[in-house]
């Protein structure tokens, strides 16, 4: 029997696995279709899952572990920012460190704890790093320009300025206003960009952002390879530098800026060192599920005889949602 978790970042929902606690690894092939299956709403685990967090061991220096990010779709994502808060509980609770670093797809990236957000609501601090604005990082295509920064392209929609940066994981973003925030355009926008498209090759994240205040947001995103999700770390991350970048009068760097989704709030700070950026992501880890499966029924991606188990712990973080009601009404 191996025990899977069920997690959550801001309510961006994952699955664990600790590949380290198995008798044989699951080979490449096999974490792709247990991906799809168990995250899939209908037929998989606890009504799905946003994607499948895959961690291993890394001969890194200073690393406890590796995190493999796959979307819901099978696709592989570089990064995940609300994944890599888990991931960062996870292996702080299993070796007894409150700071290191994992291994992501393209960085090794420092974690520590933090203080809780709320009472019982276990919190960490990630880096969010590579930052590029370069088009061949993205990548981005027939946009007759090397890097898009708060620029109007009436193709995506009329009106609106786009920022794309890549956390490594690709990022478009827009600064909207209310009615646009909760218009159809954020969902057709991302749904074009991520079918075949003459923009965006290996599709895109696309955020929508509100300011509500001084260093306070609201953001909405559209997952490459997931669809709408209560929540996207390197969106929030990503939307957080542009906020500082595009809006210097009501943004700062180094300071705390809040970013609310509709999965709940985590906090970001904005870093620029010779020219090169880096952004914390501070946020909830929490734990939803213990799940056990055999073994070998993994290997053949049979969720049949899973035993699940609550851990109780989403009273605590419901909870804290509920407190950031009032502080949302601008
Ligand atoms: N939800 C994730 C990002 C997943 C990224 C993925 N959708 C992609 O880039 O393909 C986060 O919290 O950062």
């Amino acid at each position: 029997m191996v025990q899977l978790l069920k997690v959550h970042g801001s309510q961006n929902k994952f699955f664990i696995l600790d590949q380290t606690e198995l008798k044989t690894k699951l080979s490449q092939p096999e974490l792709v279709a247990l991906a799809k299956h168990i995250t899939a709403p209908g037929n998989g685990l606890l009504d799905g899952a946003d994607g499948l967090l895959v961690i291993d061991s890394s001969d890194h220096q200073d690393a406890l572990g590796s995190m493999q990010v796959i979307n819901t779709d099978g696709s592989i994502a570089s990064m995940c920012g609300n994944g890599l808060r888990t991931v960062s509980r996870y292996l702080s609770d299993k070796f007894g460190k409150d700071a290191f670093k994992v291994e992501t797809m393209d960085s090794d990236l420092d974690v520590h704890r933090e203080a809780d957000l709320a009472d019982d609501v276990p919190t960490f601090s990630v880096e969010i790093s590579p930052v590029s604005f370069a088009k061949e990082n993205l990548p981005f295509d027939n946009l007759g320009t090397d890097t898009l920064i708060n620029k109007e392209v009436p193709q995506f929609a009329p009106g609106l300025k786009f920022t794309a940066i890549a956390v490594p994981n690709p990022h478009l973003i827009s600064f909207v206003d209310e009615e646009t925030m909760h218009s159809k355009t954020l969902g057709q926008l991302g749904k074009m960009l991520n079918d075949p498209n003459d923009y965006f090759p290996d599709g895109v994240n696309v955020s929508f952002a509100q300011i509500l205040d001084h260093n306070k947001l609201f953001v909405r995103t559209y997952e490459r390879g997931v669809g709408f999700t209560n929540a996207c770390g390197t969106g929030m991350s990503a939307t957080s530098l542009a906020f500082c970048l595009n809006h210097p009068d009501v943004a700062d760097f180094d300071e705390v800026i809040s970013v609310y989704n509709p999965g709940g709030m985590v906090k970001t700070r904005v870093h620029s060192r010779d020219d090169t950026f880096s952004i914390d992501l501070i946020g909830n880890a929490t734990f939803t599920h213990k799940i056990e499966i055999p073994d070998d029924d993994l290997h053949a991606n049979n969720l049949d005889h899973a035993k699940i188990t609550e851990t109780g712990e989403q009273v605590a973080y419901l909870k804290f949602v509920e407190g950031l009601k009032s502080q949302t009404v601008k």
